[in-house]
């Protein structure tokens, strides 16, 4: 009889499935079927186990992981069972703090920051100290606010009233900071960070919460451990202490994260920690030709810090990967525009079995370039997303300032569509607010006899607010939605707009409420929605099922896979990343090498790398082939376009200058120049902190430099002949401001996006801070 459980398992796999006890760890290589053993596992204990569903937890990275295993274990054991335990790290403290929250008495609905809202409580602070984008990024002051919160005792002052230690070495930044949890107290509101520090909180203080989870949770599972950080392991392990079933399945091969704060280290040395641990090695790939694998493995064995392991498959042998090296940037373009039709033509395949894999988000510009050229259909995977999007992001903060009246709602839509409330307006609201310990609404309420909020644009908006918070009574959330639309005026803004995308992105939400509302069979709870969906961060539903080429980062591809996958821009400095070797070094050659891996291991048929000659602009270098093409043996790929033997010698040379000599830039001792404070020595290396500590001669005082400084130069004791780092900016200034190429084209990006971090996936290809204005 056949058994849907267990039925097309390797033996491997079905280990994983069956060692249900205890500690277990399954190194689990690229297309050997994680998800398939996960899924399957699950349900084995479940259908075969008697357990409840609802005692087993399942955390995965990605809400569409989430989402994919319980389809498929719905699929397995069917609908009947409560699978809500199958969810990402963040669901699962959502879920807890709904109901655990009160312990450090903050109320049940409380407000989860996405990171429009956390841009929004940056302007406001930016505005209040008076700061612009000259001193601090966004995108700075964000990793700032993040590693902070993952280093420091910053709870104490959330919750204990305690006072705030600023970091001295960065007091603009905690300045920021300290404003920026100042406004989440006051709103009640928790940004990503604190779902799992808060969770971690409550675990830790109260013991008897702990033994209720723990008692709970039967079985835990972790997907992708290797991208596990030291909170969210934490989190697991504590809930696993009772019952002491744990089961890691990861990649560590595959560790893309570790820049912020992934530990591949607790998969890799799992079994020290727990003795007895079980480990089982998946190393059969069902997704890639032998051709392919080949180069995957290859690259990886470069690598140190791993556990050994071949990738094997019986897939048939396929054809051979191919390198293409181009002149410029259009040739390269174009070549892989035209090998993509000549992949129609002969393969019987659709645009949709196509994917181009890229480092960074701007690098998809001249792709996108050379595709509508050739008229070629295409889709950025995870460029804007759904939510992200501003229609969308409206009406959601007017639904959320209707239910829960909060600042940030409040301040995205009081002049929303415009009411005639300016800056001076908004002043004295905040002043009022603050001395009457306030919320925005709630002193606009109290205050609007005011002779400065006396205005009809404020009445209207108060009476607005008051009247759809009698609809949202008597509505279901979809026909709350069309009211807002309607009353709010924003319908009639989009319209006049007419930009057609908005209003057909606003339909696809309320038809995503309808469809949940069906599925609940009945009304859905509209602060739990908010909840929910604020955690929706990396969905994009408008790329699936359309016949088009997919464009995305590496990042983003990790955990799929597609027939035929081109690497653009496989280019040193690019990857591996220029910037992310100057701040990590060693460390950072073999993340970039890994993520090298991850490109090569998504594809099932056909695998393509593409580079060309040039001028980076990253680097300030020549452009020519990645590192990594090197280590790939010459017989396990074929080579298109001419690589002379000039650029042959010239990529090694650039590789060994940007991994620098030694383990850093400059030693103790070195002179340096600095385009600023001109000329210092370094005193020390601070490998800890990635920064030298020099000594400038002219202001006679120590500065903390950064290692990923990259216009600190050397400098010697006669300077005549040398391009200073002032004029170097300077010029970059110059290539900064030449006329950009593709201004008519496509997206907004600046040139300016070439200096853009090196988390690519997160951001939504446009900077925080663009030619003076904020971010819209
Ligand atoms: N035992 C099996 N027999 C046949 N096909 C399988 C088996 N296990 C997995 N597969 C197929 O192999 C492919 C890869 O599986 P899956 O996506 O689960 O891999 P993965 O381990 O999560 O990969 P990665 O880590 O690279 O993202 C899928 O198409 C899946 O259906």
């Amino acid at each position: 009889m056949s058994d849907p459980i267990l039925e097309n398992l390797n033996p491997n796999q079905l280990q994983a499935v069956k060692t249900t006890e205890g500690y277990v760890r399954v190194i689990a290589g690229a297309g050997s079927g994680k998800t398939k053993a996960l899924t399957s596992r699950f349900a084995y204990i479940v259908d075969r186990l008697g357990i409840n569903s609802s005692n087993i937890l399942c955390v995965t990275f990605t809400n569409k992981a989430a989402q994919e295993m319980k389809k498929r274990v719905k699929a397995l054991i069917g609908d009947l069972y409560d699978v809500s335990f199958i969810t990402t790290y963040h669901g699962f403290c959502v879920r807890f703090l709904r109901e655990e929250i009160n312990k450090i008495h903050y109320p049940k609905n409380f407000i989860i920051l996405d990171a429009e809202d956390q841009k929004t409580i940056l302007r406001e602070v930016f505005t209040e100290l008076d700061i612009n984008s000259k001193n601090l990024t966004f995108k700075q002051v964000l990793r700032f606010i993040s590693k902070q919160k993952s280093t420091s005792d910053y709870l104490a002052y959330m919750l204990e009233n305690k006072s705030f230690t600023p970091d001295q070495k960065d007091s603009l930044s905690s300045q920021v900071y300290q404003k920026y949890l100042d406004k989440q107290k006051r709103n009640y509101a928790l940004d990503f960070d604190d779902l799992i520090h808060f969770t971690a909180f409550i675990l830790d203080s109260n013991p008897d919460v702990l033994l209720k989870w723990q008692q709970m949770l039967h079985y835990i599972q972790v997907d992708e451990a290797q991208d596990s950080s030291d909170n969210q392991f934490h989190l697991v392990e504590m809930l696993s202490r009772v019952h002491q079933n744990l089961f890691l399945v990861g990649d560590p091969d595959q560790t893309i994260y570790e820049w912020r704060g992934a530990k591949p280290e607790y998969l890799v040395e799992f079994d020290q920690m727990f003795p007895g641990t079980k480990t089982i090695i998946m190393n059969q790939n069902y997704r890639s030709t032998p051709n392919i694998l080949k180069v995957g493995n290859h690259i990886i064995k470069n690598n140190t810090v791993r556990v050994d392991k071949d990738m094997v498959t019986d897939n048939p042998e396929g054809v051979e990967v191919v390198h293409f090296h181009g002149k410029n940037d259009f040739e390269e373009t174009l070549w892989v525009a035209s090998e993509i039709k000549e992949i129609l033509k002969t393969e019987n395949a659709a645009y949709s079995d196509i994917t181009i894999l890229y480092r960074s988000n701007h690098l998809s510009r001249n792709i996108e370039q050379a595709l509508i050229k050739e008229n070629i259909p295409y889709a950025i995977f995870g460029g804007v997303r759904f939510f992200e999007r501003r229609e969308i992001k409206d009406v959601l903060s007017f639904l959320r300032l209707i239910v829960q009246g909060d600042n940030f709602s409040f301040l995205r839509m009081f002049n929303h569509p415009a009411r005639g409330l300016g800056k001076k307006f908004l002043e004295k609201l905040s002043l009022l607010a603050n001395e009457q310990n306030l919320s925005l609404l709630q002193a606009l309420q109290n205050n609007i006899e005011d002779k400065e909020l006396n205005k009809k644009g404020a009445a209207d908006f108060l009476s607005l607010v008051a009247d759809l918070k009698i609809d949202a009574q008597s509505n279901s959330i979809s026909d709350l939605v069309k009211i807002i639309l309607d009353k709010s005026g924003l319908s009639e803004l989009y319209r006049k707009d007419g930009d057609d995308d908005r209003l057909e992105n606003i339909k696809e939400l309320v038809s995503s409420m309808m469809l949940l509302e069906k599925e609940n069979n009945g009304p859905v709870n509209i602060v739990e929605y908010l909840q929910e969906i604020a955690l929706y961060t990396d969905m994009d539903k408008d790329t699936e099922n359309q016949d088009k080429v997919r464009l995305m980062t590496i990042h983003i591809s990790k955990g799929l896979e597609f027939p035929y996958v081109f690497l653009c821009g496989f280019t040193e400095g690019v990857l591996p990343s220029a910037l992310s070797i100057k701040e990590r070094r060693k460390r950072a050659i073999e993340e970039e090498r890994r993520l090298m891996y991850v490109a090569v291991t998504r594809a099932e048929k056909r695998f393509y790398m593409t580079d060309s000659e040039g001028f980076n602009f990253t680097t300030g270098l020549n452009k020519y082939p990645s590192r990594f093409l090197f280590e790939i043996k010459e017989e396990f790929y074929v080579r298109k376009g001419k690589l002379s033997p000039e650029i042959l010698q010239a990529s090694q040379a650039t590789a060994a200058s940007l991994s620098g000599s030694s383990d850093t830039a400059f030693k103790a001792g070195d002179l340096v120049m600095h385009p600023v404070w001109n000329k210092g020595k370094v005193q020390a290396v601070d490998r800890e902190k990635n920064q030298y500590i020099v000594h400038f001669f002219e202001m006679d005082r120590e500065k903390p430099i950064d290692f990923a400084f990259r216009f600190l130069e050397p400098a010697s004791d006669s300077e005549e002949n040398s391009v200073s780092p002032s004029e170097f900016l300077n010029i970059h200034e110059g290539l900064k401001s030449a006329p950009d190429p593709f201004a008519e084209s496509l997206h907004s990006n600046t040139p300016s996006d070439i200096f853009e971090d090196e988390n690519p996936d997160h951001s939504s290809g446009k900077n925080d801070f663009i030619d003076g204005k904020w971010p819209e």
